[in-house]
């Protein structure tokens, strides 16, 4: 299931601005990899043009190549709403469908594309998806009530079962903690280490004693102003980030000296 995704020199734009540049970097399969940096580097843009999603805001577009094993995302025949079921993303808000149940919410992927199953079938994949979600027994007694009656933290959890129900090979998390309570924070966090042995999973995050919790590999980004785009600096396993990196900026940023 999981993939190595391979970019090279993507650059990312917003119209004519450049606001991510000469990407080149490696995310390893079976791995979590955070993003890192100060506001607006691009960590949320290059997340979301490993999915294809960067281009559904009008005139925004990539230059590059995104290759997810051997197939490039950007290559005129990829279907991208193929990649986005593929490659599946978690955002900084849960946002569960507020009318549909927590049942329903589970399988809105399969529903959206139309794909016909059986109740049996359905039932398994409701409950394979929330129980990889650590969220099976808080639910199972109550999955016709509404996604939008859970706790922020379950809500969360139901938006990581929604997103791996359709079994994605990569999984996407731009800041999925930072509208979380501190308990909340560490089962997603447990959980991320559980859902790395199946998937690739890339993370966007603020918090450095985070990225140092749950990631194997640390990317971090950096910008030399306002209206410059944003580059990655150094990337590298997170022990190595943490403890000696190469360059003077992600010391400077990791021990809290800017950002
Ligand atoms: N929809 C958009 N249209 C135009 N410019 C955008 C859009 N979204 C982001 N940008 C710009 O792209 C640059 C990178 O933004 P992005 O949100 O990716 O940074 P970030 O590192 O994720 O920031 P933060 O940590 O604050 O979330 C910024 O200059 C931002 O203003």
């Amino acid at each position: 299931m999981s993939k190595r995704i391979e970019v090279n020199d993507l650059n990312i734009y917003y119209g004519k601005f450049l606001a991510v540049e000469g990407v080149h970097m490696t995310i390893e399969p079976r791995s979590v990899t955070a993003f890192i940096g100060p506001s607006g580097c691009g960590k949320s843009t290059l997340l979301r043009s490993l999915n294809r999603m960067h281009e559904a805001i009008a005139g925004a577009y990539v230059t590059g190549e995104v290759m997810v094993d051997s197939q490039n995302l950007y290559a005129p025949t990829t279907d991208p709403v193929d990649v986005r079921r593929q490659i599946g993303m978690v955002f900084q808000r849960p946002n569960p469908f507020p009318t549909m149940s927590i049942y329903d919410n589970v399988i809105a992927g399969y529903k959206l594309n139309s794909r016909r199953m059986s109740r049996a079938t359905a039932d398994e994949k409701v409950e394979k998806a929330l129980q990889g979600a650590n969220l099976w027994n808080e639910v199972k007694d109550r999955l016709s009530s509404s996604g939008s009656s859970l706790s922020g933290g379950q809500q969360q959890r139901l938006c990581i079962a929604r997103a791996i129900a359709v079994e994605p090979e990569v999984l996407l998390m731009d800041e999925p903690c930072s509208a979380l309570d501190p308990i909340s924070t560490l089962a997603i966090e447990d959980l991320i280490q559980e859902l790395k042995q199946d998937y690739t999973i890339v993370i966007v995050t603020h918090n450095m004693q985070q990225a140092a919790r749950v990631s194997d590999r640390t990317a971090f980004f950096n910008i030399a102003g306002t209206g410059k785009p944003g580059k990655l600096i150094e990337m590298d396993a997170t022990d190595t980030m943490f403890s000696t990196p190469k360059v003077q900026a992600t010391n400077d940023y990791i021990s809290g000296r800017f950002g």
